[in-house]
């Protein structure tokens, strides 16, 4: 490999509509949010690959030789419909991380050398990568998928699986649509490990930007729609996509004929709140788009404490915001986390979406975004 430093950044999401029953093929309507994480990867000849994670407090290093024997005997490195269930053992009993583990760390360090070697299988090589982010972790703003897609570009980049579209003059760029879809399906890889049974949504939205409606692993941009201001509340209650995921699972389980009613009801809203949107971006907003819009919300948040995903910390959101003639729903996997509030035109808060996708850089702080 030859001797590379560069930056890449993807931003975060917020989910209007279709959290938890997007995993189970309904549809969901996402936006890509103006916080983003980084990443810096350089090349080095130490012999070792280092990774640095300052929001989560991880610095680790690894000696190329310890990671090249995980590689043995291992069939068919590089595949992408399936995780590589092989490696994923040997990975956690070389990191000692259990299988039922969620903790941030754990996760952070297992994506990043599952993709490292999976990428890399045929000639490890030295590189020293770190990753920093303005979206908080665990908060339902997808900083896992952000995280991902940020590693996904980079190895692919450093390996030469895509191009690194930076000329001399350029401070940023963006790779074609046949390399944004294989950035896409790896930072997938990622979120399944982080994840357990990611929908896929947000690292659509991480790898593409704008607003997306995403279905059943189909992403269409929705270009028509208004500029809606929409006001975030992080609860800082803690909790873990995966965790609630599956406990969402355990409920369609237990109960499928009160669930699926309830995923399917989740689906129709999305649905009739993008046809809203297009109106609204075809006609004008009116007062009465607004109405609808604040009923769905208020709808998809029943629903999601019917799914068991809410919190009272979310109720207390909805309770406040209401009080101030405001609708509330939680955001992301919920339990805690994020909260979205609409405002209305006029209301004193500044909007927080501005479409952005990922992109590839010199400068640390920004890209072509
Ligand atoms: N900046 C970061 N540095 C390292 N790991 C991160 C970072 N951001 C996210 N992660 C990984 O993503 C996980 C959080 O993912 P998740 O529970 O899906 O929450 P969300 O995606 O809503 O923020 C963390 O536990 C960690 O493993
Ligand atoms: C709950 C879910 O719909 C969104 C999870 O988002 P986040 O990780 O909480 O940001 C899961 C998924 O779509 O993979
Ligand atoms: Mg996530």
């Amino acid at each position: 490999m030859q001797t590379l430093e560069f930056f890449v950044s993807a931003p975060g999401k917020v989910i209007l509509h279709g959290e938890h029953s997007v995993v189970h093929g309904q549809v969901a309507l996402a936006v890509s949010l103006n916080l983003r994480t980084f990443l810096q990867l350089q090349s080095t000849s130490s012999g070792e690959v280092h990774i640095n994670l300052p929001n989560i407090d991880t610095f680790l290093s690894w000696e190329i030789t310890a990671l090249q024997s995980l590689l043995a005997g291992c069939k068919e490195q590089g595949g992408l419909k399936e995780l590589d269930a092989d490696l994923l053992k040997r990975l956690r009993e070389f990191t000692r991380i259990s299988e039922d583990s969620t903790d941030t760390r754990s996760m952070a360090v297992l994506a990043f050398l599952y993709m490292y070697l999976s990428v890399f299988a045929e000639s490890l090589a030295s590189i020293t990568v770190s990753v920093w982010s303005e979206l908080p972790t665990g908060a339902g703003l997808g900083s896992s998928a952000a995280y991902n897609v940020c590693l996904s570009a980079a190895l692919l980049s450093a390996r030469g699986n895509i191009s690194n579209p930076l000329t001399p003059q350029q401070e940023s760029a963006r790779w074609s649509k046949e390399e944004m879809e294989l950035i896409n399906r790896w930072a997938f890889m990622g979120e399944k490990i982080i994840h357990g049974n990611p929908s896929g949504v947000d690292n659509a939205v991480g790898t593409w930007g704008g607003f997306l409606r995403y279905h059943a692993g189909n992403i269409s941009p929705l270009s028509w729609v208004p500029v809606l201001r929409i006001l975030l509340t992080n609860t800082k209650v803690p909790r873990s996509t995966k965790v609630l995921v599956s406990g969402v699972k355990d409920k369609i389980n237990k109960f499928p004929s009160v669930l699926k009613p309830v995923l399917e009801s989740v689906s129709a809203v999305s649905c009739v709140c993008e046809q809203t949107l297009t109106e609204m971006a075809e006609r004008g907003p009116s007062a009465e788009h607004y109405n609808i819009l604040e009923e769905l919300i208020d709808i998809n948040q029943h629903h999601l404490n019917v799914m068991g995903v809410g919190h009272s910390s979310l109720d207390t959101l909805c309770r406040v915001t209401l009080a101030r003639g405001l609708h509330s729903k939680l955001t992301g996997a919920g339990g805690g986390g994020c909260g979205i509030t609409l405002l209305r035109p006029g209301e004193k808060t500044p909007p927080v979406s501005c479409l952005t996708s990922l992109s590839v850089g010199r400068q640390s702080r920004r890209g072509a975004g």
